[in-house]
């Protein structure tokens, strides 16, 4: 018999709240003491205990912080041929569907919890992948003419990528920042409602932050203002997110979630946003309650940063993107335009991921776009030109870049603030302020460390004359650094203290546009926000980002970190730092174990 929940029965872990790091800060008190005590007591339940497969566990915990999901033993035992033998005969090993703490599933070893999370996801979204009962590709393409228009002569990638998903139960679409997702995803709306009849379509819209939540009620409620479709048929599509533990109905103090497989969520169409934030066990466990006939739509940017915790999920379901013979003319039939040449589908899913490349935000000869676009490529050589060549910061460049003293980087951080300031000071509206913050940030990839955001912000605060000896002020920008479920405040969400009648408050923006606030002494742990690190920024965009480069030999000195950050901007970015360490950057591509990827692979690749 299914439990109500699959996942129930194994502990828990702790997930980092965001990387750790410099690499010297990687130290074992950085890492949970859990390990060691697990693995020796756990390891006294065997009846032969072996240390290897002892340290083999405690390896797989350690693995989690590090966002790897399985790790390989061979490559850590002395007599590699002989590993899985070992492991084998070991009672804390086991094959998948078993029960025991350690999982070897095709020569890779996991925490039972997070094979199970893993296999579950690919055969859940597998079984999902298919056109939904009764679709007709005729009636399709009479719902895309309906929201597109007729088909143009040039290939349009939006109306294929919508055409695509309204074929399956399950569907992706990624694209780099500006390239439609929300106009698409509007547009597939309404047309999901046309094709949909009665009773009418529960559609709900999710993001993993508030923040992102935030952000794409704003961009659909834009769009529905926007496109040219009748009133009533937008008045059906829904403007209003909610983060992903909120849809879940996650319960305070431990108590699990209100919604999983035996007490599904109460909708048609789940549309989430920012997906690469998503990490492996939550995407599995928002699979698993979904009802078994409705749609899944993740929209995200597979280039992005991963998700802080382990798995690197979003990009691995978008890996090996391709049409078969017979896949490809229905979506002719459907978009009324033959899909471009393409290879055939690697992934089992392949044919279910629909990639916008065209950015409407940063046009071909846009500074911050072909910035992106060479990080994105890997030409370090060009990315390390286009800084050198940069005006210096302080003007109205679209891109400058700068590697000063530390007292000119905090001048400038300081001038990005200071109209912010001007409005905090004229006693502005708080959604004013808000926005007014929202125009500039700086954006730093470590917390701790010479220009880790810890620094920073007490640097910015000084230079700006702030007074940071005081615990709350006026003006005093603030990041949740943890879930607070009962007050309805997450990890991320951004507040800012302002004086009221009452006294200081702090003010949070809201997912439907409103203000909220509350005295600061209710605020769960939080950080001053005038600097923040890059993975809290995902899901964020701000008019200006100054982007403070970590040294070459960090570890978080890679692509998809300097790419998010630089994607940040709207319309400009002041890059501050050694071009030698943006060139280090967008070398480094640094590979997360998961084995997701290969469960999706068409032909089963070799462990
Ligand atoms: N086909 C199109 N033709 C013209 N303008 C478009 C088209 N698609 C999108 N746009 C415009 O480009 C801008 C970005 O679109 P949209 O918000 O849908 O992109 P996005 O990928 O969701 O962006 P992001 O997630 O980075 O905010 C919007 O102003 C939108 O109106």
């Amino acid at each position: 018999m299914m439990t109500p929940d699959l996942f129930d029965d194994l502990p828990d872990l702790p997930p980092p709240a965001e990387p750790v790091a410099p690499p010297a800060a990687i130290a074992p008190t950085a890492m949970p003491r859990l390990p060691g005590h697990l693995a020796a007591a756990l390891g006294a339940l065997a009846p032969q205990r072996d240390s290897w497969v002892e340290q083999l566990l405690a390896d797989c915990v350690r693995a989690l912080y590090d966002g790897d999901v399985c790790l390989h033993p061979g490559s850590r035992a002395d007599r590699p041929a002989d590993a899985e033998s070992r492991l084998r005969a070991s009672a804390l090993v086991g094959a998948p569907g078993e029960v025991a703490p350690l999982i070897l599933d095709h020569g890779w070893l996991y925490l039972a919890r997070y094979q199970q999370f893993e296999q579950r996801l690919a055969e859940q979204l597998l079984a999902r992948a298919r056109p939904p009962a009764g679709f007709d590709p005729q009636r399709a393409r009479a719902a895309i003419d309906h929201v597109f228009g007729p088909p143009p002569a040039a290939h349009d990638g939006q109306r294929l990528a919508a055409a695509s998903a309204l074929a399956s139960s399950f569907a992706i679409i990624s694209g780099g920042p500006g390239t439609g997702k929300t106009t698409t995803v509007t547009r597939l709306m309404a047309a999901l409602v046309e094709l949909g009849g009665q009773p009418p379509l529960r559609l709900r819209l999710a993001a993993p932050t508030g923040k992102a939540a935030a952000r794409m009620s704003e961009s659909i409620r834009q769009q529905k203002a926007r496109l040219p479709l009748p009133p009533a048929l937008l008045a059906q599509l829904p403007d209003s997110a909610q983060t992903l533990h909120r849809l879940l109905g996650v319960q305070p103090n431990g108590g699990g979630f209100r919604h999983h497989a035996g007490r599904p969520l109460d909708l048609d169409v789940l549309v989430i946003d920012e997906a690469s934030m998503v990490d492996l066990a939550l995407l599995a466990r928002v699979v698993d309650a979904l009802p078994p006939d409705a749609r899944l739509i993740l929209l995200g940017d597979k280039d992005q940063l991963d998700a802080v915790e382990a798995g690197s999920v979003f990009p691995a379901l978008c890996a090996g993107r391709g049409l078969e013979a017979d896949t490809r003319a229905m979506l002719a039939t459907v978009t009324g335009q033959t899909p471009p040449d393409g290879p055939l589908p690697a992934s089992r899913l392949g044919q279910v991921v629909a990639v916008l490349t065209h950015s409407h935000r940063f046009g071909a000869d846009s500074a911050i776009g072909q910035l992106a676009r060479d990080i994105h490529t890997g030409n370090g050589e060009a990315v390390a030109g286009r800084l050198a060549a940069a005006p210096a910061p302080g003007g109205d460049d679209a891109l400058s870049a700068g590697n000063g003293t530390p007292a000119a980087l905090e001048r400038i951080a300081a001038d990005g603030y200071r109209a912010y300031l001007a409005c905090v000071h004229h006693g502005d509206e708080p959604a004013a302020v808000l926005a007014a913050f929202d125009r500039f940030r700086v954006l730093s990839a470590h917390r701790d460390g010479p220009d880790g955001v810890t620094q920073l912000n007490a640097r910015i605060e000084r230079a700006l004359h702030l007074p940071a000896d005081r615990p709350q002020y006026p003006g005093r920008p603030v990041i949740v650094r943890e879930n607070d479920y009962a007050l309805g405040l997450f990890n991320g969400d951004i507040g800012i203290l302002l004086d009221t009648p009452a006294g200081l408050r702090a003010h949070f923006a809201e997912a439907d546009g409103g203000v909220r606030h509350l005295s600061p002494a209710r605020l769960p742990a939080h950080d001053t926000a005038f600097a923040m690190t890059v993975h809290k920024s995902q899901g964020s965009e701000f008019d200006r980002v100054l982007c403070v480069l970590p040294p070459a030999d960090s570890p978080l000195a890679t692509r998809a970190l300097f790419y998010t950050a630089v994607t940040r901007a709207r319309h400009a970015v002041c890059v501050w730092g050694d071009p030698a360490a943006a060139r280090a950057a967008v070398m480094q591509v640094p590979t997360r174990q998961s084995g997701l990827a290969r469960r999706l692979q068409v032909t089963p690749g070799p462990a």
